[in-house]
């Protein structure tokens, strides 16, 4: 242990985030980076492999807070739920008021918003900070979401503008918004990566099934559309996980992969709270869905043997690539639109200013989500921050125009062949939603006044009216239904 603190900032948790993130701060002029992790064997592999860091490592968490310079910063990278909240009460037991722990895992947003309620009443500021770019991203430079209090910011601003990715010279690091607004927008960026993947693997699916493409050379293709409007890190890691080869048995690596998609849970907190806030995100709730079905092995195989007869797919077309990518296009856009729906119905729930440009700009270099097209959200909050869907704005709204055509008949081309498309179909049917100038919602409107005298408003004049459906059937103006 130290005699005198000596580091400027510190690090809990050393697994992959945790570690890469401690070395790209320690890459940093004029920082000196404690660490910590429960079991020190973590630590101790850490100094080891990296002695330029110079770490210095505490086998205790005392001699770790110890080892820190007043006021403290601590950056908390442990397993989200239980294990962060451990963290959380060691640190806060130990630091003074004007100390800051930052919690940079992917916390639950109402567990961030109760963990800085109960920090900060001791004096000490508690941030939650989203943390988007996986190993490679906290090494080089991740994409951060940081919430917690602009006093806080002001000391933390700095040095997550030092270790965060740069996009167009500007550091990927704003401040989003108090307690939990950080991890709020994290998840929403995850619930958009969900869904972002669920595209690119049906578009996969549709290049292979209806394509006939092998999978060498259908990662030309995505390279191909790397270049073009698509261009993201999802588009380009797509094209290398189809090029690999898998080495035991020389088998192209997709097709020794299991077709059972994990989750940790971020992209169903998304879709819980959307739900919660009443926003629309099909497009991401499809894409949690679709791995949901497909780690239910015992359904589909049950299904699979009572199908007797599966369609024959379609013929490859002229110009079925190109159809192909701009339904893909068309259906991100719808994707991408909803979530920045959700953080806006977020923000205005718990009272947070989001620049939604600003979280556009900071997602356009190191997260997962980064893409060439983030900047033509930039561009559309920037003419029109008032904006209600980003599907109004004239780029997006000629974007996907030009590409509706090819998008149906992708849709209607994957129904006839059998190929399955929620991701598709789902971006699809919420804007003929949007765009269709009137909706079937009449006539659920009417089933619920009928079986339970649930009111509805007329289109002709104003006011609430029920008609007495088991009685002459005549309508009566009355107060909206409660029930
Ligand atoms: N992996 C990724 O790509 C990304 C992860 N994140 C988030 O970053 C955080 C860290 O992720 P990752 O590096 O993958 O690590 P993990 O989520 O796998 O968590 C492992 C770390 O948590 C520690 N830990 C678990 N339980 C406790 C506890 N009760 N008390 C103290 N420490 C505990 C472990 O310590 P020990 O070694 O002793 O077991 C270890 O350091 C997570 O919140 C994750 O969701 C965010 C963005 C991307
Ligand atoms: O936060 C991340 C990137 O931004 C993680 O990679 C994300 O947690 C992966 O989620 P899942 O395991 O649910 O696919």
């Amino acid at each position: 242990m130290p005699e005198t603190p000596v580091a400027n900032i510190g690090v809990v948790g050393l697994a992959v985030m945790g570690s890469n993130l401690a070395r790209n701060l320690a890459s940093r002029e004029g920082n000196t980076v404690a660490v910590y992790n429960r079991s020190y064997g973590r630590t101790q592999t850490l100094i080891e492999e990296h002695p330029e860091a110079g770490f210095i490592a505490s086998e205790t968490i005392d001699e770790f807070v110890a080892s820190l310079a007043k006021p403290r910063t601590a950056i908390i990278m442990v397993q989200a739920g239980a294990g962060t909240d451990a963290v959380i009460s060691q640190l806060a037991e130990r630091f003074e008021p004007g100390d800051i722990i930052v919690d940079g895992g992917n916390a639950n947003f109402h567990d961030t918003i109760r963990r800085e309620k109960d920090v900060s009443e001791t004096g000490v500021h508690f941030v939650g900070a989203g943390i988007s770019g996986g190993e490679e991203g906290a090494l080089k430079g991740p994409s951060i979401m940081p919430g917690g209090s602009k006093q806080s910011y002001e000391t933390l601003g700095p040095i997550l503008a030092s270790i965060a990715a740069v996009a167009e010279g500007e550091p990927c690091v704003t401040h989003i918004g108090t307690d939990g607004a950080g991890h709020f927008v994290k998840m929403v960026h995850n619930g958009i990566e969900y869904a972002d993947m669920q595209l690119i693997a049906e578009a996969y699916d549709l290049l292979r099934t209806i394509g006939g493409y092998e999978p060498a050379a259908m990662a030309e293709v995505f390279a191909e559309w790397n270049q073009g409007d698509l261009e993201s890190y999802l588009i380009e890691i797509t094209a290398e996980v189809l090029k690999q080869v898998d080495a035991e048995t020389g088998e192209p690596f997709i097709d020794i992969v299991l077709d059972e998609a994990g989750s940790k849970g971020t992209g169903v907190w998304t879709v819980q709270n959307a739900l919660d806030l009443g926003t629309p995100v099909g497009g991401i709730a499809e894409a949690v869905f679709a791995r949901a079905v497909s780690s239910h092995p015992e359904q589909r195989s049950a299904v699979q043997a009572v199908v007797t007869s599966r369609p024959t797919p379609a013929e490859r077309y002229e110009g079925f690539e190109d159809d192909v990518r701009a339904a893909l296009y068309a259906s991100k856009v719808v994707a991408y639109s909803q979530g920045f729906d959700e953080i806006i119905a977020g923000a205005a729930k718990y009272g947070w200013e989001i620049d939604k440009g600003a979280v556009a700009k900071i997602w356009r270099a190191g997260c997962i989500i980064r893409a060439r097209f983030l900047n033509r959200i930039v561009d559309a909050y920037a003419n029109n921050p008032g904006i209600t869907t980003l599907l109004e704005d004239p780029y997006f709204a000629k974007a996907v125009a030009d590409g509706e055509a090819a998008w149906r008949r992708i849709v209607s081309t994957a129904a006839l062949s059998g190929v399955p498309i929620p991701g598709f179909g789902a971006a699809l049917s919420y804007y003929d939603s949007l765009a269709s100038k009137r909706l079937p919602a009449a006539l659920v409107q009417g089933q619920r006044d009928f079986f339970g005298a649930h009111t509805y408003k007329r289109v002709d004049k104003p006011g609430v009216f029920h008609t007495l459906w088991s009685d002459d059937r005549s309508e009566i103006e009355t107060e909206p239904s409660t029930h």
